[in-house]
């Protein structure tokens, strides 16, 4: 058991922690092709509430639930008081594809020294909407956890953003590692050294294995380096995705560069640099248009962190190539979700007058993607679209010339029946809301099991998401 990698990293990167003792588990979402995918699949739904609800340590796994420690940037403030104050690991267990290690961990299970006079809980409203943006940011190709599973417990909860009293629920997430950039940037607040330099060798031997024979001053900078490619990788999918996550602090984002914490989010309506998914982002700091800078900057705070083991200059140098690899990134990520063979430089200026024109027409951004599918493959289609009327505009002939002149990189997919249809697979947020209301007034889960469902197909027919594309790393390989 000691060899689980996160208890050799020792006691000082968490505090064992007590699960909450619900008055209910109803089980709501179980997750059984990633179970599948981590040697769980075969759990009975007895077994999985036992296990995903009351928290009964896997065998061989974690004896008890680790809160996490972390500290992070929030809006650019420096807040020592975070850590996992409603969550805990539960257990680490392998990708049997890949071998990836990953974790399992929780949200809304109980209080935990990090809690803040928080009451350790998640509204099923945010639970909800947790499942909903995994399965479609997976669906759209973006490196991201996975909701595992979704257990309503019976209490309710007050809160000042939901009507309340409201009903609660414990959620498990699937992360590839629960390291933030505020992992490490705790250790550097405390001076931490000897912390820091163990810290960075876990996250090179469990997720940069190539960066683990260096001598450790070259790779701080080299992990550095590493991160940020991922980062902007994952920056320019979010793009290509439509989605704002909308609270990109430093204790949000991974050194895994995956994807992760799906709170007040939205799917972009139409295209909008300055939309933004968070009430409470009053100047508009992780607006869709300003997540790559977001990162970027968050990226420079890792890199802060690291400097008791590499020098300024050095580590400054290791983020020098992110707005190119962004730049790129995007064309990869926004010709994999319109199924366009790139050719060269040039795809990066016709990525950015796509999003240009889609901006001055105001089509609505999923169903371009849509609609634009395949190129030239998808003509008539476009012709027939109810937003066929953006496509007589003037100002898209030219696009169209460059579009049409690409070749399509899985034309078959157009035959699917998916594609008859007259609109996406979208996730707007009045959908959203709908699907919520379902659950609410009337405890009726079809409507968001449904969604779930039509989102997997979609992402399945697309072949953007790791398991149908069999590559969890480079959803947008070329
Ligand atoms: N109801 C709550 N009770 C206790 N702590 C909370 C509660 N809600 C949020 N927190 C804590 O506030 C901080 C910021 O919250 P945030 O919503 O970003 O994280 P989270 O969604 O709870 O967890 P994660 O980042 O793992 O998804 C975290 O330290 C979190 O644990």
């Amino acid at each position: 058991m000691t060899d689980l990698p996160i208890l050799a990293l020792g006691p000082a990167f968490y505090d064992e922690v007590e699960p909450a003792a619900f008055p209910e588990h109803v089980l709501r979402f179980r997750n059984q092709r990633w179970a599948e995918r981590v040697d769980l699949g075969a759990l009975s739904d007895e077994d999985w509430v036992r296990h995903m609800g009351r928290f009964e340590p896997l065998p061989g796994n974690l004896p008890r639930p680790l809160a996490l420690r972390y500290h992070g940037h929030q809006f650019r403030s420096y807040n020592p008081d975070l850590g996992d104050g409603r969550g805990f690991l539960y257990a680490q267990v392998r990708d049997r594809a890949d071998a990836r290690l990953l974790d399992l961990g929780t949200k809304g299970s109980g209080t935990t020294p990090y809690s803040r006079g928080g009451d350790g809980r998640l509204t099923l409203k945010g639970g909800v909407r947790e499942v909903l943006a995994a399965e479609a940011l997976e669906a759209r190709g973006v490196y991201t956890s996975k909701a595992f599973s979704l257990i309503e417990t019976g209490e309710s909860l007050a809160r000042h953003d939901e009507p309340s009293p409201t009903r609660a629920c414990v959620l498990v997430r699937l992360s590839h590692g629960h390291i933030r950039f505020g992992t490490f940037q705790r250790l550097a607040y405390f001076g931490d050294e000897e912390g820091t330099a163990r810290l960075l060798a876990y996250a090179c031997t469990q997720f940069y294995p190539d960066l683990s024979p260096l001598p450790p001053a070259e790779q701080a900078p080299a992990f550095l380096r590493a991160v940020s490619e991922r980062s902007a990788r994952l920056a320019a999918s979010w793009m290509a995705a439509g989605f704002v996550h909308g609270v990109l602090n430093t204790d949000n984002l991974s050194v895994t560069a995956e994807s992760f914490d799906y709170g007040p989010w939205r799917f972009l309506p139409r295209v909008d640099p300055q939309f933004t998914a968070a009430y409470f982002d009053h100047t508009g700091l992780y607006a869709y248009g300003r997540q790559a800078e977001a990162v970027l900057w968050n990226l420079s705070q890792l890199g802060g962190a690291l400097l008791p083991l590499s020098d300024e200059e050095t580590l400054t140098e290791a983020l020098r190539g992110f707005p190119d690899a962004f730049e790129d990134a995007l064309a990869d990520a926004f010709f994999a979700r319109l199924g366009l063979k790139r050719t060269g430089p040039d795809d990066t200026a016709f990525v950015q007058d796509l999003l240009r024109w889609m901006r001055a027409s105001g089509v609505p951004f999923e169903g371009a993607i849509f609609d634009l599918f395949c190129g030239r493959e998808s003509e008539a289609r476009r012709r027939t679209s109810p937003r066929a009327a953006a496509y007589a505009e003037a100002s898209f002939a030219p696009l169209a010339a460059r579009l049409d002149a690409y070749d399509a990189s899985r034309p078959d997919r157009l035959g699917d029946p998916l594609f008859a249809r007259p609109n996406p697979v979208d996730l707007t947020i009045e959908e959203v809301e709908r699907l919520w209301d379902r659950i609410d007034t009337s405890d009726d889960w079809s409507a968001f099991e449904e969604k779930v469902d039509d989102l997997r197909r979609f992402g399945t027919v697309c072949a953007l998401n790791p398991l149908s594309a069999g590559d969890a790393h480079q959803p947008f390989g070329r």
